[in-house]
């Protein structure tokens, strides 16, 4: 799914308006009509609890006003607040204004005195702006804001959180509503996917409202959301007469003495993503734990006990995944840096591996062209730099992986896959269960499983991250986020792959 700027958002609403022979008016009731099902959906008018609707000038608090009449139709009790502002109206605003039954109560708002009382019960609209915002909230706007964040009701807003810019960082003091739910139209903005942002968009949910598939395909956009589609048409079906020399050949290079538990994940996570074979090199001290808790897997042993030291032979593998538990010894430091000028198999490079490279200009430079390498925020800040927001760290990442050719898998809870192009891929699934030891350990398991099994690296970033934040989802499902275990994930890893295999191109889900 693509992300779309605020601006290609309002041209794709203009475009798809004037394709289909309709009003920006007809076009905005579609979009209200989606809210409406999400909202009784999730609030039905049997409980009584008041709705109360802030709405602003332009075309959002047309929005706000169109679901006034919708959910007194439907048996809401609603009472309307109208921004007063300097500016004027927008017409879309007026019409809806116009067909507001007189039954609703409204009010305008013109200064701090005028604020309704809010009950703790109330369900409250943020209507106020948009997708059009261009500037910084300011003045009585900011108090009245402030006003709704302070209460104890449950904040809904629509489209986009008042005073956040959709695509553009907001100042550090910037006001803006903190809503407990977004509901927004055809496509997430690019600020939901963003850590710091998650206070004010609260949980986030996008209603199709309609808008021209063929605008939304030719709109340039470096920007994409990982879809169950996209990761269903990636994924191929093991051949019939497959074998599995057909599924690649995978080497992990991990462990290190009292970190053996990474390798046993992340081996038993490449097993289970589809890998044909799978040798583990590891040191000596972990050779009885592997072939015990992975017997599929070979091991070949290093000499030292406690951690590696020596590259091994490297020439018949497919994909090799370093770097789980593997520690930061000097004599690692050197394998490490041998892989990287040597390897003529594609790398996965996670962990200590990371930060083995991260303290070596040098070696950042001989990161092999087309390496996946999967830092957490603290790993890549080591690699690239401190980011000041999040927009930066996406131009850091940017950057980075134009610098080096390489692909970075940014983990996170909308996980980010930065390319060599300039483009970024962010995921859709996983929860916060998955902030727990291990998880990664998983992840770079899964991406070399994917990897020797012949996709691209792209290929394998989007659907590793993908199914890697399902297998969670599916043991979330089960037994909650605090008791999730990363052993549990790979258990689940079989069910994601089912579940993203039976996607339904036509009717688009599971
Ligand atoms: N188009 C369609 O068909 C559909 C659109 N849809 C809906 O429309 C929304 C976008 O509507 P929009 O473009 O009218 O923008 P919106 O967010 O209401 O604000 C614009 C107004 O705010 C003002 N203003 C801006 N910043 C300000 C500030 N800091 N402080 C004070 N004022 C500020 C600005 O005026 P200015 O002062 O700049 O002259 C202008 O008056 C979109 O999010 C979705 O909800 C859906 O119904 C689907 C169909
Ligand atoms: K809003």
């Amino acid at each position: 799914m693509k992300i779309l700027t605020a601006a290609q958002t309002r041209l794709a609403d203009a475009y798809t308006a004037e394709q289909e022979n309709i009003t920006s008016l007809e076009l905005m009731e579609r979009a209200v009509k989606a809210f409406l099902a999400w909202f009784e959906d999730k609030f039905t008018s049997k409980t009584g609890r008041p709705v109360l609707i802030f709405c602003g000038p332009g075309n959002n608090g047309g929005d706000g006003l169109a679901i006034a009449r919708l959910l007194h139709q439907h048996n809401y009790n609603v009472q309307v607040f109208i921004l007063s502002t300097n500016g004027s109206y927008a017409p879309d605003f007026k019409a809806n204004l116009n067909r507001l039954p007189e039954e609703i109560v409204r009010k305008h708002l013109q200064q701090a005195s005028d604020f309704p009382e809010i009950p703790a019960n109330a369900l409250v609209l943020d209507t106020l702006f948009g997708t059009g915002l261009n500037r910084p909230l300011s003045g009585f706007i900011t108090d009245l804001v402030q006003y709704i964040n302070q209460s104890l009701a449950t904040v809904i807003a629509v489209d986009m959180p008042t005073g956040l810019f959709a695509d553009a960082p907001n100042a550090p003091e910037d006001i803006i509503i903190e809503a407990d739910f977004t509901l927004s139209f055809e496509l997430p903005k690019l600020a939901f996917l963003l850590p710091s942002k998650a206070l004010y968009v609260g949980e986030w949910t996008v209603v199709p409202i309609g808008l021209s598939v063929k605008f939304i395909s030719q709109a340039p956009s470096s920007y994409f959301y990982i879809s169950p589609d996209v990761a269903a048409a990636i994924l191929k079906p093991r051949p019939k007469y497959g074998h599995k020399g057909s599924f690649g050949h995978a080497l992990l290079i991990s462990g290190s003495y009292g970190k053996m538990g990474a390798t046993v994940l992340s081996s038993r996570a490449c097993l289970r993503s589809g890998v044909g074979l799978l040798t583990v090199y590891c040191p000596s001290a972990g050779y009885f734990i592997l072939q015990t808790a992975v017997p599929e897997a070979m091991t070949v042993t290093d000499p030292k006990e406690q951690y590696t030291s020596q590259l091994p032979d490297i020439s018949t593998y497919n994909a090799i995944g370093i770097g789980p538990g593997l520690g930061k010894a000097s004599a690692t430091h050197q394998l490490v840096k041998q892989l990287l000028e040597t390897t003529k198999a594609p790398l996965v490079i996670d962990a200590d591996a990371l930060n083995i490279i991260s303290e070596d200009e040098n070696l950042k430079k001989s990161i092999p062209p087309d390496s996946i390498l999967t830092p957490h925020p603290k790993e890549f800040e080591r690699l690239a730099g401190i980011a000041q927001n999040d927009y930066h760290r996406l131009e850091l990442l940017k950057e980075f992986c134009q610098e080096h050719s390489c692909y970075v898998v940014l983990k996170g809870a909308h996980t980010c896959i930065g390319t060599p192009v300039g483009t970024f891929y962010f995921n859709s699934t996983g929860n916060p269960g998955m902030a727990t030891g291990g998880t990664g350990d998983v992840l770079t398991g899964i991406i070399t499983a994917l990897v020797a099994q012949h996709y691209s690296p792209l290929e394998s970033c989007i659907v590793g991250v993908y199914l890697h934040g399902l297998a969670g989802d599916l043991v979330k499902a089960e037994i909650g986020e605090q008791a999730l275990l990363a052993s549990d994930m790979v258990s689940y890893l079989g069910k994601a792959f089912l579940e993203v295999q039976s996607y339904d191109h036509k009717k688009k889900k599971f």
